[in-house]
């Protein structure tokens, strides 16, 4: 058995599950597995105390008819409420094992823990408003809530809240971790995450939770080129490419040069000013990665530094406000595997609109972006999405601190940094996320984005 980062859709959940059966496991002994792991945790949460469990039609409800056996055998008071009969054949099984107190419709139970196994990745529609309404009813009379699989209402592979959800206090991902774990907006309803192994072996999903990175310090004889010279085009808002700037500096970056038209007496000494001619600033063939967008602005001198910046045929971190002016005309003649966009959510509606990227969620647009530019697409946010050709990389949450003006010029500006040392926009993306969540918790709370920027080579500690 494994516990492993992969992150699997309902679909690729259910082939996974045949594949054990073709196996010789039974579903009946997939069910236990589940159930028997996640009364465990609950067998420790609850300390003895009376525990509710509300079961579904499907396998979420036969996991929740194991979690009542398991922990009623136990001697703990649990109370099962069942407004559907099970509808499978382990569900049905699993329900015949239970010989606790079990009511068949919604009656008022007041308890320490409720667990919700009414619907799990099976869930295909909104949840009837009268049964949403009685288990949210259930889960507020109790002091914990457990989320079994998923937060009945939220939809699997794409976050989205079908229901109005309340907040969990943990959710046990039974099997793999599906998307919805990790983005869209379901993502703050789940509480703390855990992953019960019920002998799902890894398989390249095309999705991953992206793991825990190592960076390399500078190999011996490394000099400031091959570390990387990033060079971040200022434009009319000085500020914003500073961050950048900072952000570059602090992620290891051998050189950074803030390719400007006028002074910027705000620039820390080491961050060397180049106020040479755009196109002549980007013809230096050392340049190990370029990026636009934090603070250029939109209008015609705006684009005309972006066309000088996608002509350098460098590798590019393209952010903010030059977002705005990408078209597929002005990437058609560029090598995609160059290019990352890091796009927040309205950067990335409008990219999407754009591009003709279709999708209703965050993860669904940036895949579909990637897809059509072929370009690496860092969509950022609460439930950040990576792709890059045809793989997704999703992120545990960073700090809500986060959500400050200027942070997404910092992550940029690291992004380049990282792309600048050789790494894949991939490799280098997600480096950057866990260097920027870092940063961020160790610049405490309520930190300004200089700040931020300022922690980022301490953050480096973290991951060498
Ligand atoms: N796939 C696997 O490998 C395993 C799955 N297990 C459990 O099985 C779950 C998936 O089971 P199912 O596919 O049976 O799905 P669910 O138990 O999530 O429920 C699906 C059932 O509810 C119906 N349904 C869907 N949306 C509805 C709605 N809004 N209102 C009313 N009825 C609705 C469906 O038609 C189906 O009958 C997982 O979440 C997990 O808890 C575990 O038992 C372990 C193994
Ligand atoms: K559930």
């Amino acid at each position: 058995m494994a516990v492993h980062n992969q992150i699997l859709t309902a679909g690729q959940m259910r082939d996974a599950e045949r594949k054990l059966i073709a196996a010789g496991i039974s579903e009946t002994e997939l069910m236990d597995r589940a159930g028997r792991g996640v009364a465990e945790w609950i067998w420790r949460m609850a300390a003895g105390r009376s525990v509710t469990v509300l079961c579904g039609p499907g396998n979420n409800g036969g996991d929740g008819y194991v979690i009542a056996a398991t922990l009623h055998t136990r001697g703990l008071p649990v109370k099962v409420i069942a407004p559907f009969a099970p509808a499978t054949p382990p569900a049905k099984a699993a329900r015949d094992t239970y010989r606790g107190p079990l009511a068949e419709k919604f009656e008022p139970a007041s308890g320490a823990t409720f667990v919700d196994c009414l619907f799990g990745s099976g869930l295909s529609r909104p949840i009837d408003n009268v049964l949403a309404d009685a288990a949210a009813q259930l889960r507020a009379v109790h002091d914990i809530g457990v989320a079994v699989d998923l937060p009945s209402g939220i939809a699997a592979d794409m976050g989205e809240l079908l229901n109005d959800v309340a907040p969990y206090d943990a959710t046990f991902a039974l099997g793999a971790w599906k998307p919805a774990h990790w983005t869209g907006p379901g993502q703050d309803r789940m509480g703390k995450l855990r992953l019960i192994d019920i002998g799902i072996e890894p398989a390249d999903s095309g999705t991953e939770l992206v793991g825990t990175p190592i960076i390399e310090p500078p190999a011996t004889g490394a000099h400031k080129y091959s570390r990387g010279l990033v060079a971040v085009v200022a434009g009319a808002m000085p500020g914003a490419a500073l961050l950048s700037a900072q952000g570059a500096m602090g992620a290891g970056a051998g050189y950074v040069k803030l390719l400007a038209e006028h002074s910027h007496p705000a620039a820390p000494a080491d961050l060397v000013l180049d106020e040479q001619s755009l196109e002549e600033a980007l013809s230096d063939e050392r340049i190990g990665a370029v990026l636009i967008g934090p603070g250029l602005g939109r209008d015609r001198k705006a684009r005309a530094r972006l066309a000088d910046a996608l002509d350098s045929r460098h590798r590019l971190v393209i952010d903010a406000d030059a977002l705005h002016l990408l078209g597929p005309e002005t990437l058609a003649t560029i090598d995609p595997a160059c290019i990352l966009l890091t796009p927040h959510d309205g950067e990335l509606a409008a990219l999407a609109k754009a591009f003709g990227a279709k999708g209703d969620t965050r993860l669904e647009r940036a895949r579909a972006l990637s897809q059509q530019t072929g370009a690496a697409v860092l969509a950022k946010g609460c439930g950040t999405v990576l792709c890059a050709d045809g793989r997704t990389g999703l992120f545990p949450p960073g700090s809500s601190w986060l959500s400050v003006a200027g942070s997404g010029d910092v992550l940029a500006g690291i992004c380049a940094a990282r792309m600048a040392g050789g790494a894949s926009a991939y490799r280098a993306a997600s480096k950057a996320v866990y260097l920027h969540h870092e940063a961020a918790e160790l610049a405490g709370p309520s930190f300004s984005s200089s700040r931020l920027a300022a922690h980022v080579r301490r953050a480096m500690k973290q991951f060498l």
